[in-house]
């Protein structure tokens, strides 16, 4: 079992549990996201990962076309796309991975409340690249084994921490892509100090992903020189997908 969870959280976990698994042939070969995100960095570029997300806990409510959106982040120069399947409380779902993976050449992450094997053979059938894995809702065993899962398609986990204690774990399980996310999950409050004090704690090796609450060209700036290699963004491309045409020359 995960650790002890309470509120929302507690119910999304359980939900995850109880989903279906999708069987299907993967269609697209996998896009390696570190070698992205290098890539990008070296053509002078910011790498940024644009999430397709309609609703959200802290009041997103937004429409948009998912292949639309997509294609745009492609086409404007984003690292790689996240799309929230979790399908309680933010309205996501496995279809929408499956288009836009279909749609795009890029890196393409399911962002999910993963706690079980099938959610990654899922995520992988569907034509995911990458999986989330949040440290907060995981024992180490857990997260020790689904890394491993995750891997064993040739997919790469992101491994997402809140605090030291949690990052310290995701380093003993060897994650090799972190993001710090700024949004604590129970009280939804985005703390931009937190990354800035858990990035630097990072080793080099590991490619350090910055999480929400981005809304300028300053703060991902800042965050890079904080030590920041990617960052993930969602609420303020969903509410205005022209900023990603400054966000990757940030
Ligand atoms: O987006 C939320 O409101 C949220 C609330 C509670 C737990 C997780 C949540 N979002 C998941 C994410 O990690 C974000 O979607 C992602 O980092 C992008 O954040 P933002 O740019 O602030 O939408």
């Amino acid at each position: 079992m995960p650790r002890y969870l309470s509120g929302w959280l507690n119910d999304v976990v359980k939900n995850a549990f109880k989903r279906g698994y999708i069987s299907k042939t993967r269609e697209r070969p996998i896009h390696d996201f570190v070698q992205r995100v290098i890539e990008v960095k070296g053509s002078g570029r910011t790498p940024v990962i644009a999430e397709y997300k309609r609703r959200s806990p802290s009041g997103l409510n937004v429409e948009a076309d998912p292949i639309a959106y997509s294609k745009l982040m492609e086409r404007n120069g984003a690292a790689a796309l996240s799309v929230i399947t979790e399908n309680t409380i933010f309205s996501g779902s496995y279809e929408y991975l499956e288009i836009i993976a279909r749609s795009v050449k890029i890196p393409v992450l399911m962002k999910d409340f993963v706690v079980t094997e099938a959610q990654v053979d899922t995520g992988f059938n569907l034509g995911a690249d990458m999986v989330l894995l949040i440290v907060r809702i995981l024992t180490e065993r857990e997260l020790e084994g689904l890394i491993e899962y995750v891997r064993s398609y040739r997919m790469e986990p992101l491994v997402e921490v809140h605090d030291e204690n949690e990052l310290e774990m995701a380093l003993r399980c060897g994650a090799k892509v972190i993001g710090i996310n700024s949004r604590d999950l129970l009280t939804l409050k985005v703390e931009k100090e937190k990354v800035r004090t858990i990035l630097p704690l990072i080793p080099s090796e590991v490619l350090k992903v910055a999480e929400s609450g981005i809304q300028s060209t300053e703060e991902i700036r800042e965050l890079k020189r904080a030590g920041a290699d990617a960052f993930l963004i969602g609420t303020s491309l969903m509410k205005e997908p022209d900023k990603i045409k400054d966000f990757v020359n940030a």
